[in-house]
């Protein structure tokens, strides 16, 4: 099956409770961050993250998303991964993914290193079985040694991070989502983690990734989503 991707006019928006409906109306009026304010029939305000969406992405496509603070990035990449159901429009995604914007999720402070890495990867949507044949990669490449017996909570919050990102990009993925090029550990561990990211990114169908920085892009992506208040005005 090969992987694509599918937005129509889609629409995400995120209910705001115990908002002052004037004060908050009149602050955003002129913002320049975020998705647009609106009230529903029943007077409640929402935030309308993403507004009628439409894009398409097939094998081969390494999608950059740019755009402004609060213009709906991260909202489209959790909406690909399936965290945010469409308030309306559709979206179809195809393929195995690799959710890398919340890498912690999952990840229990009471359970040891080696039980979180099952339990991580289970959040990624790895078989119990897919997971005990990547063990010894993963763990070794955390370089946690005798700390993977302890409990997480024991663990420095760089330690932590190790550990989420081994076990996240041990999946084979067809597609990538990614917010910002990660960045975890000290240098050296940076160093090779940048190198394991490449190498999932290059094995990968699709890639998309929401960046400040040009360079990122430029380096990375052959097509270009621009969100502003959550409209899609450029794709290329
Ligand atoms: N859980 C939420 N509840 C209410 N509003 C939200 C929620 N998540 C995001 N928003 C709103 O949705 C809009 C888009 O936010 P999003 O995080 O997608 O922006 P972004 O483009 O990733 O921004 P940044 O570059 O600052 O990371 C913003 O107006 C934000 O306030």
């Amino acid at each position: 099956m090969s992987a694509f991707i599918s937005a129509r006019d889609l629409v995400v928006e995120f209910p705001v409770y115990n908002a002052s409906h004037r004060s908050l109306k009149k602050q955003l009026i002129s913002a320049t961050t975020g998705g647009r304010i609106a009230a529903d029939v029943k007077r409640r305000l929402n935030v309308r993250a993403l507004d009628g969406v439409n894009f398409e992405l097939k094998p081969g496509d390494r999608l950059g998303l740019v755009g402004h603070n609060g213009a709906g990035k991260t909202t489209l990449l959790r909406a690909l991964a399936g965290v945010y159901p469409p308030s309306a429009g559709t979206l179809t995604v195809k393929g195995r993914l690799a959710c890398l914007t919340d890498i912690a999720v999952g990840i229990d402070g009471e359970a040891t290193g080696f039980e979180n890495i099952y339990l991580r990867g289970i959040v990624m949507g790895m078989t119990p079985r897919e997971i005990s044949a990547k063990l010894d990669d993963i763990a070794e490449f955390s370089e946690l040694g005798d700390y993977l017996n302890m409990p997480v909570r024991t663990y420095s919050s760089g330690m932590q991070l190790r550990l989420a990102f081994a076990v996240s990009t041990s999946i084979d993925a067809d597609i990538v989502l990614m917010d910002e090029w990660l960045s975890v550990g000290d240098a050296q561990f940076n160093a090779k983690a940048s190198q394991r990211l490449s190498a999932m990114v290059e094995k990968s169908s699709i890639l998309v990734i929401a960046s400040h920085q040009e360079s990122v892009i430029n380096d990375l992506c052959n097509r270009r989503v621009r969100l502003e208040h959550g409209r899609l005005v450029e794709l290329c």
